[in-house]
């Protein structure tokens, strides 16, 4: 049971908010974000929950990170770095208690998860650039001193490296150190280990980066003084107009309109990068001799870091020691599945959307390379693979070399979660190696036309899905009219699902051509609209 005092102080703290009238909070699967407006009590319920949980875990070091990625500046949300699926229950619980009933709530928690109080409890959290997160900071701030954990404000920081810290902390001392707990270790990470990786190779050409004027921008900028061989230009880093975050540019901007963002002045077979609001997410383009953008997303980092790293395996020979696997959703483009599987020969398991889910697939691979196609993801190694790299014994200098690059991969690759500034540095590695340009990238495969429908529905909580969220088991009967309809397309593939993140239901089609594509995107569409208004 919660001391006296502990549900004193919670009860005093809360009582400084107000709780939005009428609103039902859900925590899903990018944590509670909403309108920054509305936050206060949700944040201040999330700080009780990290509490709670950094003690059942016997004082564990848990992230909170204050972030609303690329939505748009009003907005914002928090979110726990560790996945914890049981745990969303507990946070919606208590999002949902009556200010005047928090500690009451709070107290029934301690007894329900069985947490003993007088564990220790710490909590590290970060924010992006938003106007809202520092009031936000300040609620956290409350809610943890009312629970007398031990914290860290590390301001200003990416989703990322937010996460990075967490690793570090949690690891320090054991045989699994991740590095040092701070921000200036993680650039040393990255540039040490880029270094390592592009030893013989040269970055050929620029990379023009945008930065979704997010927090994103101020750290590349940070990362980029002591990083050596690459030139980047920065674009948009506006971190100061308070509207300019995620305003045309950004990784969801390039990927949901498949362009450039307006201001990019990029000239033809320039690479371009685009990172999101809290630089999680990053995706690649260029504007080819026609003068036609090219995307390059989750899906095309995925299969390039696939096919580096076998091919590295192999060459360090010890490529049967080692189970390579990619991880994907629903959404990603039939071709990428058709090139891993057959060009790559690799196994692929796809998941329900949500990194959570994909991460966690991942680890069932030796190296698992896991991407969403709008550029989440990052790659996972076992300890087996660990040790394997560590210990062979290399024959010739050939297989030296390919076993330093995969122990130097290994440390640029942030594996506590995807991370948009990790992933630009290896895919700029794998384009070095391989000596392509992005022209090369895309020459690898070709992208099947895809359409991507947002239908509002009057509840969304009918469309229930499975087979990772690739069929309808309801509404009754739109599985069929879906099957029914793709099959009158050359290479039709299409599903519909619950958002997570949104009121609405997504559907998804491809075919083997633009208009095909298109026509079953509208014709799905309309019948799950016609459902959903049943
Ligand atoms: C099709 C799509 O891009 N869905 C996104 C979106 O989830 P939805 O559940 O589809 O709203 O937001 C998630 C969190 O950022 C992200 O992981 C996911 O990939
Ligand atoms: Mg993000």
């Amino acid at each position: 049971m919660a001391s006296q005092a502990v549900k004193k102080a919670i009860s005093e703290a809360a009582l400084q908010y107000t709780k939005p009238e009428g609103k039902v909070f859900e925590y899903g699967t990018a944590g509670f974000r909403m309108n920054a407006d509305l936050l206060n009590t949700v944040v201040f319920a999330v700080g009780l929950l990290a509490s709670l949980r950094s003690k059942k875990l016997s004082g564990q070091w848990i992230g909170v990170m204050i972030t609303a990625s690329h939505n748009p500046a009003g907005d914002n949300g928090v979110k726990l770095v560790d996945p914890m699926a049981e745990w969303e229950a507990y946070a919606t619980k208590l999002a949902n208690a009556p200010l005047d009933k928090i500690a009451d709530v709070y107290d029934e928690l301690v007894k329900e998860i069985d947490v003993k109080v007088t564990n220790p409890a710490r909590v590290v959290f970060a924010r992006d650039t938003r106007a809202s997160g520092s009031r936000l900071a300040g609620v956290l701030n409350a809610a943890l001193t009312a629970t007398e954990v031990e914290f860290v404000d590390f301001k200003f920081m990416t989703t990322p490296q937010l996460h990075y810290v967490v690793r570090c902390k949690n690891t320090l001392g054991t045989q699994y150190e991740y590095g040092e707990p701070t921000e200036q270790g993680y650039y040393e990470k990255l540039v040490n280990s880029f270094k390592k990786v592009m030893r013989g190779v040269k970055v050929q050409g620029s990379l023009t980066v945008d930065c979704a004027n997010g927090v994103g921008g101020p750290k590349l900028r940070e990362l980029m003084k002591t990083l050596a061989g690459i030139d980047i230009k920065v674009v948009n880093d506006d971190v100061i107009n308070p509207d300019a975050l995620n305003f045309d540019c950004g990784a969801d901007y390039v990927k949901t309109k498949q362009r450039a963002p307006p201001s990019s002045k990029a000239g033809t077979l320039d690479r371009c990068a685009s990172l999101d609001g809290d630089a999680d997410r990053l995706v690649y383009y260029f504007q080819d001799e026609s003068n036609v953008f090219r995307l390059l997303d989750g899906d095309r980092i995925a299969t390039l870091a696939a096919s580096f790293i076998g091919d590295l395996a192999r060459n360090a020979g010890i490529a049967s020691k080692l189970k390579i696997g990619v991880v994907q959703t629903a959404y990603a483009n039939g071709s990428s599945t058709d090139y891993i599987e057959k060009v790559l020969k690799l196994p692929i398991i796809c998941t329900n959307t949500g990194v959570k889910h994909l991460h966690h697939a991942a680890l069932r691979f030796d190296v698992g390379v896991y991407f969403e196609a709008n550029g989440h993801g990052t790659v996972t190694f076992s300890e087996n693979a660990l040790k394997v790299i560590k210990n062979t014994e290399p024959q010739s200098p050939a297989q030296q070399h390919a076993l330093e690059s995969l122990q130097a991969l290994t440390d640029l690759i942030n594996q506590a979660v995807g991370d948009a500034l990790s992933d630009m540095l290896l895919v700029e590695a794998i384009l070095a190696h391989k000596g392509w340009s992005p022209k090369e990238w895309l020459g690898t495969y070709t992208d099947l036309p895809s359409r991507l429908v947002r239908v509002e529905v009057n509840d969304r909580s009918i469309f229930k899905a499975y087979d990772a969220e690739r069929k309808l088991e309801s509404p009754a009967g739109l599985q069929g009219t879906i099957e029914s309809l793709q099959s009158r397309y050359n290479k039709g593939r299409s599903f519909a699902r619950a958002s997570g993140t949104e009121d609405a239901v997504r559907v998804y089609a491809e075919a083997a051509s633009r208009s095909e594509a298109d026509d079953l995107a509208t014709r799905v569409a309309n019948a799950v609209s016609e459902a959903g208004s049943a």
